[in-house]
């Protein structure tokens, strides 16, 4: 059975998902939100799909590391869950080791792959010749190395705090506005909650064969109907070497006259066109 208000999230406590589904959950003035924990954002996709929650929440893009591939792909490939909205987090990473350890005691360095990413710098700098593991999430790695003195975790001062490790160094992310954006997503059919004059509209584009030409005519479409894209991305399709599909994203509803003329002619020449979300942006 679907909890009605319920959101599925990367877990453990602490994650900076957890901390986008917290925002979430006060914009859609849910007094006292069920938060459902998940171990990847796969499983946040299978909460959503099978009907085990009314919401889920996956991030998006990172300003420093590009797409959440794992995201993308779900969209493209595995789900087919609406985006209702979006939340962009600052992004401030902490070193976090055990209470008692030293920094010459750190063998290992774990965080989730974007966070040992977003940290790449400090870790040669500060670290150099430590191993690193990836976690399911930065918490994971700060509940890691709450348990050991050889391991320091990369994630958030809250995290550190929740399971009682230490916060050795703060802000070590390589740039200034490190931000990533998340979505809420619920199963396809669910009502809009959000509501704004700007909005977003996310596609995802399939080609019927691999034609010299296809994306300039993507572009044409979009360029002829007055369509300012914010974002373009591809991604393989998973079924031969060199064979794409393209994500695009921009500020404009999908209700627009404009927009529907321009998704219709795509329509005619694409194999698919599918829309992720048409949202209210903040
Ligand atoms: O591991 C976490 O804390 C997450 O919420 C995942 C995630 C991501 O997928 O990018 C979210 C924000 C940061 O960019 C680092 C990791």
């Amino acid at each position: 059975m679907t909890e009605p208000h319920a959101l599925a999230y990367l877990g453990p406590l602490g994650t900076y998902t957890h901390e986008a589904a917290r925002a979430f959950a006060a914009r859609l003035g849910i007094a006292d939100p069920e938060f459902i924990e998940c171990s990847s954002f796969d499983e946040v996709f299978d909460c959503v799909e099978r009907g085990k929650c009314e919401y889920g929440v996956v991030g998006i893009e990172n300003s420093l590391e590009g797409s959440v591939t794992a995201t993308l792909d779900n969209f493209a490939f595995n789900s087919s869950a609406n985006i209702l909205g979006e939340e962009v987090l600052d992004i401030h990473h902490s070193l976090i080791l055990h209470p008692e350890a030293k920094l010459e005691d750190v063998t290992t360095i774990a965080s989730h792959h974007q966070g040992l990413a977003q940290c790449r710098r400090y870790i040669a700098e500060r670290l150099p010749g430590r191993d690193t593991i990836t976690t399911s999430s930065t918490a994971e790695s700060a509940r890691l190395a709450a348990s050991n003195k050889h391991i320091a975790g990369i994630a958030n001062a809250f995290a550190a705090e929740l399971y009682g490790a230490i916060v050795f160094d703060d802000q070590i992310e390589d740039h200034f506005g490190n931000q990533t954006s998340f979505a809420l997503i619920a199963r396809q059919g669910h009502p809009s909650v959000f509501e704004g004059d700007r909005h977003k509209t996310f596609l995802a584009l399939f080609m019927q064969i691999d034609r010299a030409g296809t994306l300039s005519m993507i572009l044409s479409e979009f360029a002829y109907a007055g369509i300012n894209l914010t974002m373009i991305q591809s991604r393989p399709t998973k079924q031969a070497l060199g064979d794409y599909m393209f994500f695009v994203s921009f500020e404009r509803s999908v209700s627009d006259p404009q927009v529907q003329t321009a998704l219709n002619c795509l329509r005619l020449k694409l194999r698919e066109v599918k829309v992720l979300g048409s949202y209210p942006i903040a």
